[in-house]
């Protein structure tokens, strides 16, 4: 299928989308939230996808919202469509689902970004939140995730001052795993992603559910909450396969079931 605003490919268990609009700095526009729906609804439901990488050009992840496009809205647009609230669906993909970011992540594309598992950035990479230059806030969810990854201080200084940090200020404050020099980095999102992918997709997306859970709530709750995951987990074939493999000395051949 043909996208104008995406590229999309599969290497193996792993599905690539890559941000499209290079004439607007991949600005994040309601055709490309559709576009990108579409593709991870497919990815949600092929049983060959283990995990996602998302990236975008060597010169920009993406630089926001598309401002051109929100510049005509009034409050009651806003509220009626409930703008950028379409972007839940994407921070709702259940597979791993990476970012993998080079040169610009501002406004929504920082928020986009967050919404992914983990990110790799490269030398290049530079986040920031500026929508305070513009009059408004973030509304893709950077005062909420930014904030749980930076803490108050760091998040208040960029959301305040609209400011960007470059990739090395980004791994100090913990909102980077990993940052590598700009033409490795598709490379070690995708070999990252490989690796996930291998492993039995129940575990990862429950591991995944598990981390999740301890933004959401409060630490007995995220405990009793990991512990019922970790038992379910005793009902797939793969933990058999995982450990009878293990105790064998052979690798394990999960089946994702
Ligand atoms: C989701 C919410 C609710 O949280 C809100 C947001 O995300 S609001 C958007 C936040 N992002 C920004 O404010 C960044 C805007 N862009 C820039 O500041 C600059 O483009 C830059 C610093 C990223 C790069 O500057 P430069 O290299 O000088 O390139 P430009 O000439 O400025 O840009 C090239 C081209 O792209 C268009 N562009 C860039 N960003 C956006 C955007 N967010 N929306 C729409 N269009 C964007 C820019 O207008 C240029 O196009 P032309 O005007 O030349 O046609």
């Amino acid at each position: 299928m043909a996208y104008e605003t995406l590229l999309v490919e599969t290497r193996g268990r792993v599905g690539l989308v890559t941000l499209n609009r290079p004439q607007a700095l991949n600005a994040l526009n309601r055709q490309l939230l559709d576009e990108l729906k579409g593709v991870l609804a497919g990815f949600a439901a092929d049983a060959g996808i283990g995990a996602v990488v998302i990236t975008g050009s060597e010169k920009a992840f993406a630089a926001g919202a598309d401002i051109k496009e929100m510049q005509p809205y009034g409050f009651a647009d806003a509220v009626v469509e409930d703008l950028a609230a379409g972007w839940d669906d994407v921070a709702a993909f259940r597979k791993p689902m990476i970012a993998a970011v080079s040169g610009f992540a501002l406004g929504g594309g920082c928020e986009l970004a967050m919404m992914c598992d983990f990110i790799i950035a490269s030398e290049t990479a530079k986040f920031g939140q500026p929508e305070i230059t513009l009059g408004i806030i973030p509304g893709m969810g950077g005062t909420q995730r930014l904030t749980r990854a930076l803490g108050k201080a760091k998040t208040m200084d960029l959301v305040l001052t609209g400011r960007m940090m470059d990739a090395a200020e980004a791994e100090r404050s913990g909102l980077v795993a990993r940052v590598v020099a700009p033409e490795k980095l598709l490379d070690e999102a995708l070999a990252a992603a490989e690796k996930i992918a291998g492993f039995s997709l129940p575990s990862t997306m429950m591991a995944k559910e598990a981390v999740n859970r301890a933004y959401e709530t409060v630490l007995s709750e995220g405990m009793r909450a990991e512990r019922r995951l970790f038992h379910a987990l005793f009902a797939t074939e793969d933990q058999k396969e995982g450990m009878a493999a293990f105790v064998e000395k052979r690798k394990p051949a999960f089946k994702h079931r």
